[in-house]
């Protein structure tokens, strides 16, 4: 990317990494263990619109539906690329709203690629992420077959992380920033 294609600012200015991948690719923990290992911040977007609304998402989807969790968690996005300065890990459906593709540009931004296999194995049967109750596996093949474009098209990096344990994949995250 030339620098004339970066957003405003200077590279301080804006996240270090974000990481973007479908539940269960490990954002989350992998944006924990990156962040301690740079001394700098973490942030989730999903944690930021529960302490936003003061609920799960679970219960979000449930009370408000998910076309109100997504404004709020584009809002989140928002927020947290113009003022974070650490690791930022963003909910695995963000980057379906076009808007939110466009806002990445310029970012570097980590895709953690993940086979269905796994991604069904981390995610179990919990009731926490609302798009995957019902049939887990089913639900995450679907969602991985749209959606691995997606995530393709707006990252700089691609790590896989099948078999692999975060600390590993923070590792060859760590590597690449370096
Ligand atoms: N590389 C990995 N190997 C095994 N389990 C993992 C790995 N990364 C994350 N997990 C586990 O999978 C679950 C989902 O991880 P999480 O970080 O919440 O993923 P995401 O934020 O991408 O949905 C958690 O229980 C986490 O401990
Ligand atoms: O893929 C999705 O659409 C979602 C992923 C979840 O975050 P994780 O990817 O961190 O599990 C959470 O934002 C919500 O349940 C919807
Ligand atoms: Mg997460």
């Amino acid at each position: 990317m030339s620098p004339e294609d970066r957003p405003e600012g200077r590279p301080e200015d804006r996240p270090l990494v974000v990481l973007v991948g479908p539940p269960g690719a490990g954002k989350s923990t992998v944006a924990a263990l990156l962040s301690d290992a740079l001394g700098v911040p973490s942030r989730d977007t999903d944690a930021d619109v529960e302490a936003l609304t003061g609920t799960t998402i679970a219960d979000l989807f449930v009370t408000e539906g998910e076309e109100r969790f997504r404004l709020l968690e584009a809002q989140a996005v928002r927020d947290a690329l113009a003022e974070h300065r650490g690791v930022l890990a963003l909910g695995g459906g963000a980057v379906v709203r076009e808007e939110t593709r466009a806002a990445l540009d310029g970012h570097v931004v980590v895709f953690l690629d993940v086979g269905l296999a796994d991604a069904a194995a981390r995610v179990g049967l919990g009731s926490s992420r609302p798009l995957l109750l019902g049939n887990v596996r089913s639900q995450m093949k679907t969602l991985l077959d749209a959606r691995r474009p997606v995530y393709e098209s707006v990252a700089t990096h691609v790590v896989l992380t099948d078999g692999r344990t975060p600390d590993d994949v923070a590792e060859e995250i760590l590597s690449l920033l370096a």
